[in-house]
């Protein structure tokens, strides 16, 4: 709260954002809500400074995001020599179109007499619908090549700063060469139109992707041979057909449909997306927060659970052929604990990166453990460090070897830093991380848990669809608007590099730590 002659004000505060439609006599409010960043508009303090009562009211049209900015306030600062109030139709220029600035009463007739709205599609091809809450939802979704999908997007690039921390619009004037390989997705709600004008679609959310060059690895057994054959025109070659991997840049679903499963619906019909294409490669995140991992690991359990079942898919909790157990072991014995080779052609096809699978696969792996014999369920840890893997419960015995698998993943992953430790504090640290991890784990599995209890709840008495991973379906909750208030991010005390690209469990085997 703001005190009596103080002159600078909360920006997150001041910014209303309203989502309008047509109305009986003029326009009316969808929704109205704040900004989470206005960092990169007002500085890093979010303040503004020189305004009493301030409200820069923001709005857009539900269907096409034409917008307008309205500025009004109680007082405003006199000029004091070089202190000024803030030039916010200036500071503001940089960020929204100039067409908002014109008078209210203009934008509202406009809004009211677009008779072209009730024709408004979203740009670009229609991907996936579904039902959430009994109402209608539509994802499509076009490359930024098409001047439409360009043309909505520039609209929509605010919202990047104002609801992602760090990020950035994206540059939409490139050659149209290099834009081809954005494709962006439009999440839209299918609204009764209130006036026989109206358009039936109001935004919801957005996600732009982008395709990586990917380098092909070739096959060892090949020759290179020099090929006398002409030297290909820009025109012959697509940069949107090459091999590629596809990451996800901007993500976003607006705040008064957020927690709703819209998150989920636009991930995994991005994902869908690239299973059917033979030029992506795999799926990776640029810079993913806390929450867009949870989405991430959720939605990826989801996908490739069933599959893991299927081939039953568990921990070899006897790696060592009989008469050996009692020498010693030295080496992790990777691929006689798990199936690498079935591991490897699953993650290919499903085309998730190598951390996230090995994640969803460390999972899944202790989701196989009951909780007894897991630290969670009580499990005698001082026991096991003495057993190991002469444990005589079996299950004990995955439990052991579920730790050393986790570990050697992460002491891979934080070698060039647990090397300079001694090794007592080596174990130490790899031990807290190892305790981190798996907590989150677990969170993750208990939530996992309540929302397959509720589908099966609500399948019993609705038809609502279901999950299909297999057909890398989007139908992978039922309208679960609860967030999971136990959900922790995957704590690390060893910072985790959470780069996509670097891991593979292949080469886990080849480097083999000591157990
Ligand atoms: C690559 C990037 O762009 S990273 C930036 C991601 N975008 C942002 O942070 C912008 C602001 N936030 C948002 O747009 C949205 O809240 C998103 C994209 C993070 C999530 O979308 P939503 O539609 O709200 O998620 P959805 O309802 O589908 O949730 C699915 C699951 O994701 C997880 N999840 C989603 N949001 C959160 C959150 N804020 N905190 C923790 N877990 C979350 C949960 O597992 C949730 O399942 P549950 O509700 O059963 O617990």
């Amino acid at each position: 709260m703001e005190k009596e002659g103080d002159w600078s004000c909360d920006a997150n505060d001041a910014l209303h954002i309203t989502v309008i439609q047509p109305g009986e006599q003029k326009p009316k409010t969808l929704y109205a809500f704040h900004p989470r960043f206005t960092y990169p508009i007002f500085g890093d303090d979010e303040r503004i400074f020189g305004y009493q009562g301030l409200i820069i009211r923001l709005r857009f049209a539900a269907h096409d995001l034409r917008s307008h900015v309205h500025i009004s306030y109680d007082d405003k600062f006199k000029e004091i020599g070089d202190t000024v109030a803030l030039d916010l139709n200036k500071t503001l220029k940089d960020w929204i179109p100039e067409s908002a600035f014109t008078l209210l009463p203009e934008f509202e007739k406009v809004i009211q007499n677009d008779t072209a709205a009730k024709d408004f599609t979203p740009p670009g091809k229609l991907m996936h619908s579904y039902i959430a809450k009994g109402r209608n939802f539509e994802i499509w979704a076009g490359s930024l090549g098409d001047p439409h999908v360009r043309h909505l997007l520039e609209r929509a690039q605010i919202f990047v700063s104002l609801f992602i921390e760090a990020g950035t619009p994206i540059v939409t004037d490139d050659p149209e060469w290099t834009l081809e390989r954005w494709f962006v997705y439009f999440v839209y709600e299918k609204v009764a139109p209130p006036t026989p004008s109206a358009s039936q679609y109001s935004i919801v959310g957005y996600a732009t992707t982008y395709r990586w060059w990917l380098y092909p690895k070739k096959d060892p057994s090949e020759t290179p041979t020099a090929k006398d054959g002409p030297f290909p025109c820009p025109g012959d070659i697509r940069f949107s057909e090459l091999p590629s991997r596809l990451r996800i840049a901007q993500f976003l679903i607006l705040p008064p449909h957020q927690g709703s499963g819209h998150g989920i619906h636009l991930y995994t019909a991005i994902h869908s997306t690239i299973v059917k294409d033979p030029t992506v490669v795999e799926l990776t995140v640029e810079d993913p927060n806390e929450a867009f991992d949870a989405l991430r690991d959720t939605a990826d359990y989801h996908i490739l659970r069933p599959e893991f079942l299927k081939q039953n898919v568990n921990i070899n909790p006897n790696p060592y052929s009989s008469g050996s157990t009692k020498r010693r072991p030295r080496l992790m014995p990777t691929s006689a604990l798990i199936p690498i080779k079935a591991l490897h052609d699953i993650r290919c096809l499903y085309k998730i990166a190598p951390t996230q699978f090995a994640h969803i696969l460390e999972m899944f792996l202790l989701s196989r453990i009951p909780s007894k014999n897991r630290a969670i369920g009580g499990a005698n840890m001082a026991r096991l460090v003495i057993k190991k893997h002469k444990a005589e419960d079996e299950n004990d015995r995955r439990y052991y070897w579920w730790r050393m698998l986790v570990k050697q993943r992460l002491y891979k992953r934080s070698r060039d830093m647990l090397i300079q430790l001694d090794l007592s504090d080596r174990i130490q640290k790899l031990d807290e991380t190892l305790t981190n991890v798996e907590e989150g784990y677990e969170a993750l599995l208990k939530a996992f848990v309540a929302r397959e209890e509720n589908n099966t709840i609500k399948d019993q008495g609705s038809e609502e669809e279901r999950v299909d991973p297999k057909k890398t379906s989007m139908n992978q909750r039922t309208a679960n608007g609860a967030r999971n208030k136990d959900r922790v991010k995957r704590k690390l005390t060893v910072v985790e590099d959470d780069s996509d690209e670097d891991m593979d469990l292949e080469s886990e085997v080849n480097k083999r730590p000591k157990v």
